[in-house]
């Protein structure tokens, strides 16, 4: 099968008999509703630029299972180029979004799952990596989007999923049999998983013994029965349905990626869909290797939302004539250094990673870790810069219905203009497009996608071998090692 373009993805997405609540109501068609049209829209777009000659060599590789040209969220990184290219398009078509696009989640789950499955048939004698190569394939060729379901509930984070008083608050294996598994519990926070052909399940944390039975990984449509998908709620969605589009701010692709509870209600999983099954010793390698992966991206995605963002707060500055002042300029250079400081991280992550034993290529993982929690700041002082440069009206605007309004438009017209040469419609826009991409839920994806602050800190430590440090200032402070 070819690759596919916007339009064909969105599609095959109305094939899908998926179970989508939103708003307290059943949603039968996710595409054309205002609520996930933008979403689908900005999925759409990775489809799109595949097959734009100014795009394709980043957004398509060659698969190293077929030898067929692929869509690049559907591969397995093969070279640091590979990882290079990875930064690069997540930074090109965040610019062109100004928002999520959502398919990283499911490019990480893959790589991580590829290499890990490897390297738990050569150390447990299991055949789960030809399983997931054989997926994979299925994958490629049918050029499908896949969500990436990490996250559980977690319910009282001090006990571990064992000892939860409600043993759903992780997903687990209520059964197995000839034919393959049975799943229940949740996964919380699912980008892009109500316009995603398939999920594949991973598990959140590390596991013991007494946890084997949450000890699993395994991949399903999302419309299997017994899958609901509860759409999560986001700063001012409901402008999606006032019709209009400058109170949207980024009508056209939205804010971050359209977040969903998926609830796994007695899910069943052939066991060729199955890449884990109470293997716990592996679920903290994976849920490490994913997450690695995943936080790589933050300095290229968002910096490329913070290009839009560095542009939409240079342009406010104009509108109000505040853009030659000294004051402002430094402030938009800040905007930039700390932007490209997270692409910095980003590719070096990229360029010093290294092959698994399987041959996917692995980040570097202490990069990849300071790349992410420099995003859980940079993004919030960017925010700020923003909001300090382009003044109060991105708080205070009146609605597009009051700008368009015969008796009162004129005066919102008249008094949110700035500088003679534009025309007020451009400045609320633009102050819209700063309201949709600095505030709220923007801001919290930035703490919280692929992990909270301090689960970077735990890789940061574990990767910093500080013991060879120490060795260094005992060498140069002339202290000898102890004889043995
Ligand atoms: C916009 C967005 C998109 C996302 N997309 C996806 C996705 O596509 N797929 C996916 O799987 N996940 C996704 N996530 C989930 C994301 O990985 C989680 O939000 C993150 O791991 C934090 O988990 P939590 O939200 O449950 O917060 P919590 O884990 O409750 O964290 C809250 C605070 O509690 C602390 N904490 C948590 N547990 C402990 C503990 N045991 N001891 C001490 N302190 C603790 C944390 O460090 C943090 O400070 C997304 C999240 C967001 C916000």
């Amino acid at each position: 099968m070819s690759l596919k373009d916007g339009n064909a993805y969105k599609e095959s997405l109305k094939t899908l008999n998926h179970n989508v609540f939103a708003f307290g109501e059943k949603i039968e068609n996710v595409v054309d509703h205002p609520l996930f049209s933008p979403h689908i829209k900005a999925a759409a777009l990775t489809y799109d630029l595949a097959h734009d000659p100014s795009t394709e060599d980043l957004v398509t590789a060659i698969s190293h299972l077929t030898g067929k040209k692929i869509n690049r969220f559907t591969h397995i990184h093969q070279s640091t180029e590979d990882l290079v290219k990875k930064v690069k398009m997540l930074r090109m078509i965040a610019g062109k979004t100004g928002s999520c696009f959502q398919r990283c989640v499911g490019f990480d789950a893959l790589n991580a799952t590829y290499s890990v499955t490897y390297e738990m048939d050569e150390e447990l004698g299991t055949d789960y990596h030809q399983r997931f190569r054989n997926y994979l394939e299925y994958i490629q060729d049918n050029d499908l989007m896949v969500a990436g379901a990490m996250t559980d509930p977690k319910g009282d984070r001090g006990l571990s999923p064992g000892n939860q008083k409600d043993p759903d608050m992780y997903v687990h294996i209520v059964e197995k049999n000839d034919k393959g598994i049975v799943i229940r519990g949740a996964k919380v926070h699912q980008t892009g998983i109500v316009n995603s052909h398939e999920m594949l399940v991973m598990p959140t944390i590390a596991l013991g013994e007494g946890d084997k039975a949450y000890a699993v990984a395994c991949a399903l449509p999302t419309d299997a029965p017994g899958v609901v998908h509860i759409f999560g709620r986001q700063t001012n969605d409901e402008r999606r349905l006032e019709g209009g589009e400058i109170d949207q701010g980024n009508a056209k692709y939205g804010t971050v990626g359209g977040e969903a509870l998926t609830v796994l209600e007695n899910v069943f999983v052939p066991w060729e869909r199955v890449f884990m099954c109470e293997e716990y010793q592996f679920a903290g390698l994976l849920v490490e290797r994913f997450a690695s992966y995943h936080r790589q991206n933050y300095g290229g995605c968002k910096a490329g939302v913070s290009d839009v963002i560095i542009g939409a707060t240079t342009a406010m500055a104009e509108y109000n004539g505040v853009a030659k002042a000294s004051h402002v300029r430094d402030k938009i250079v800040e905007m930039v250094h700390l932007t490209e400081t997270l692409y910095c991280g980003s590719i070096a992550c990229s360029c010093e990673g290294a092959p698994t034993p399987s041959g996917a290529y692995f980040v570097n993982p202490l990069l990849a870790n300071t790349v992410k929690q420099n995003v859980t700041r940079f993004i919030y002082e960017i925010s700020r810069l923003s909001h300090d440069v382009s003044g109060g009206c991105i708080a205070t605007l009146p609605s597009e219905k009051d700008l368009r309004h015969p008796e009162i438009g004129k005066y919102v017209e008249k008094y949110f203009k700035g500088v003679d040469s534009a025309p007020a419609e451009d400045r609320i826009r633009m102050a819209r497009l700063v309201e949709n991409m600095t505030g709220g839920t923007a801001l919290v994806e930035s703490m919280h996608g692929a992990g909270s602050p301090q689960a970077q800190r735990v890789m940061i430590l574990r990767q910093a071998n500080l013991g060879r440090k120490v060795k260094l200032a005992e060498k140069l402070a002339g202290i000898k090692p102890p004889k043995s």
